[in-house]
């Protein structure tokens, strides 16, 4: 399977930061076996998506509908306009930050894709979850109500990003992230049959150059959803090299 890299910059980087993505696309030309998109403040899908060569630009969200009265959002179809390829769909911080459902992120997931968007859908448990010993029940049961309707699994990733990993500093355990990918990819499989197989999981938590390669290394896990290591080039290309090993 094709490793994939995305940097998710979040609230973060202005048109001075282009040079960061032309940097990350220089990357992305020397190690071709790897997949890299970035993921920009909506500000700066357009001009990525004109001038990336070998990186993809995509929306760090989407809303489920196609139009209508929904101030400050944006539909599929607009970030495709711009020339975005990519949505990611759930991710924690949306789910929190905006009360995000399973439910709601299952339709935008849909809305994605029906528009012609690859969908990166976010799953990950809060600590106290995982503290309870119930962390694999939690994110299988998000996977599911996430994954509802009429879905592609050719246009599908999936980022399993434990909530108390990202921004931190703090990794899951290697055993911890295996067994977690073990049962998305499970669910995956009795969701979508053989086809499941192919689905990308990613893990995402702090993910940085020098975790990266033991983190890629684990079974099932295909590729990376980075954050505060992806803002910069010299840091996020690092983390590209490790999955071209
Ligand atoms: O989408 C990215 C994740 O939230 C990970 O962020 P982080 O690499 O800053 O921990």
């Amino acid at each position: 399977m094709r490793p994939y890299i995305i940097a998710n910059w979040k609230m973060n980087g202005s048109f001075d930061a282009l040079d960061e993505a032309w940097g990350i696309d220089e990357a992305a030309g020397e190690y071709r076996d790897v997949d890299v998109a970035i993921c920009p403040p909506a500000t700066l899908i357009a001009p990525m998506a004109d001038e990336l060569s070998y990186a993809k630009a995509g929306a760090q969200d989407c809303h489920q509908a196609e139009s209508g009265a929904h101030t400050g959002c944006l539909s599929a179809n607009m970030i495709g306009e711009v020339g975005g390829t990519l949505a990611i769909v759930g991710h924690s911080e949306r789910r929190q930050d905006q009360a995000e459902t399973s439910a709601i992120v299952a339709e935008k997931l849909i809305a994605a894709q029906k528009t012609g968007l690859e969908a990166i859908l976010c799953i990950g448990e809060p600590l106290d979850v995982r503290d309870a010993g119930e962390a694999e029940s939690y994110v299988c049961q998000q996977l599911a109500e996430s994954l509802v309707g009429d879905i592609d699994p050719a246009m599908l990733t999936v980022a399993y990003e434990p909530i108390w990993a990202i921004g931190t500093g703090r990794v899951a355990g290697e055993s911890d992230i295996a067994a977690m990918h073990a049962a998305c990819r499970a669910q995956l499989v009795e969701r979508f049959g053989d086809v499941g197989a192919g689905v990308r999981l990613l893990y995402g938590g702090s993910v940085k150059g020098e975790n990266a390669p033991q983190i890629l290394a684990i079974d099932d896990v295909n590729g990376a959803l980075v954050g505060g290591a992806s803002l910069k080039a010299e840091t996020f290309a690092p983390i590209i090299a490790a999955a071209a090993q």
